[in-house]
């Protein structure tokens, strides 16, 4: 990676070129009907396969993400100073620009990040027409991600009367640990139009919770992995529906039934900026992390060694973002695995 300066509307910002930044032509990512017959089974499949899926007929009005994206770009726009301020430096939850985590990651961006559990509200001293918005905002889309909790559950063969055990370890749970992140990336014009800039607005990763689920304005730049062959696709981003991550506890809770998807931001090259919201849904900290009873055959063996989600996130955060956070649990050699 080669490091470069340049200046910006967000203070000078090292940028770190993103390996093999030019991904393959877009794959097709699932569209799921939340709502249709076959939602389960279309879930279950691609969090197998790909651990990603779009969300379609999610129930949320899109007001909601309108006043969220406006709150925030109106924040944004403050001297950095007033931001700091607001939220407080990024340690790691507040207000950070350009640095990631606290192990050194760089990225062309800067962002909000808040604990949002329901018994914390965010920042009180944010302007009060984000903060209602993000109120509101989070209550709707953690709806959703139990929704689809649900769903994966059922997909997965959990018999009706236990399909909430992955609900109830996040949404209504009291102490379970939910952040939103709100991420601005603005846009990153170093080389003449036309040439690929190739800058890392968010470095790759697999996020270490259960679930995550975002919604991004109508810049592109987020990109997947696809484990099977190793190719980085773009996702076309949608406004009006939701992206879904497996993250590394659910990868766990399944034995690796769902796999995390690895992911990455690459920096607008247009004019405009790409805003992205995450609502990310971890259990709280005692919560054991290991594989599901309910979704284990008779005599499968485990193929991580048991933690609690506390000791994964202070564990998870000493890690560079693109760390393979999981190997230090695997019981299995990695490449047995990859193969299951
Ligand atoms: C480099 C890091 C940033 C991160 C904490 C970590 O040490 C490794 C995991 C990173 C990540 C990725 C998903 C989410 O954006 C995040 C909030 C999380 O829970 O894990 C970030 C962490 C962060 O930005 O603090
Ligand atoms: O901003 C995005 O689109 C994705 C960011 C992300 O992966 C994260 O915040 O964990
Ligand atoms: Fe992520």
């Amino acid at each position: 990676m080669v490091a470069i300066t340049a200046p910006s509307s967000i203070e000078h910002i090292p940028l770190v070129r993103c390996p093999k930044a030019n991904a393959s032509p877009p794959a097709v990512i699932p569209s799921i009907d939340l709502s249709a017959p076959g939602a389960a089974a279309a879930v279950a499949d691609a969090c197998r396969s790909l651990g990603f899926f779009k969300a379609t007929n999610h129930g949320v009005p899109g007001g909601l993400a309108d006043a969220l994206e406006a709150g925030a770009m109106a924040f944004f726009a403050l001297p950095q100073q007033e931001k700091l301020d607001m939220s407080g430096p990024a340690r790691p939850l507040g207000y950070g620009s350009k640095s990631i985590g606290s192990n050194g990651d760089v990225g062309w961006l800067e962002y909000l990040l808040l604990s949002v559990s329901s018994s914390s509200v965010p920042s009180s001293a944010l302007p009060p027409s984000l903060r209602m918005a993000l109120e509101e905002y989070t209550r709707a889309v953690r709806e959703v991600g139990g929704r689809v909790m649900e769903l994966m559950a059922e997909g997965l063969g959990v018999a009706e009367e236990e399909r909430a055990v992955l609900r109830r370890m996040v949404v209504g749970r009291e102490g379970s640990d939910e952040m939103v992140r709100v991420n601005h990336y603005p846009p990153c014009c170093l080389l003449p139009p036309g040439r690929d800039c190739g800058v890392t607005g968010f470095g790759e990763h697999t996020d270490p919770q259960i679930i995550s689920v975002l919604r991004s304005n109508c810049t592109a730049g987020l990109q997947i992995l696809l484990r099977d062959s190793a190719r980085w696709v773009p996702v076309p981003p949608d406004p009006d529906s939701f992206f879904v991550n497996v993250g590394d506890s659910l990868q766990v809770l399944t034995n690796g039934r769902f796999r995390s998807v690895k992911h990455r931001v690459l920096a607008p090259e247009g004019t405009e900026s790409r805003l992205s919201v995450i609502y990310f849904g971890g259990p709280a900290p005692s919560q054991r992390i290991a594989p599901l009873p309910q979704v284990m055959r008779e005599g499968e063996q485990s193929l991580y060694r048991e933690f609690t989600w506390g000791e994964y996130k202070k564990a998870a955060y000493k890690t560079r973002l693109g760390d393979n956070r999981l190997g230090p649990y695997e019981l299995l050699p990695a490449e047995e695995v990859a193969a299951k």
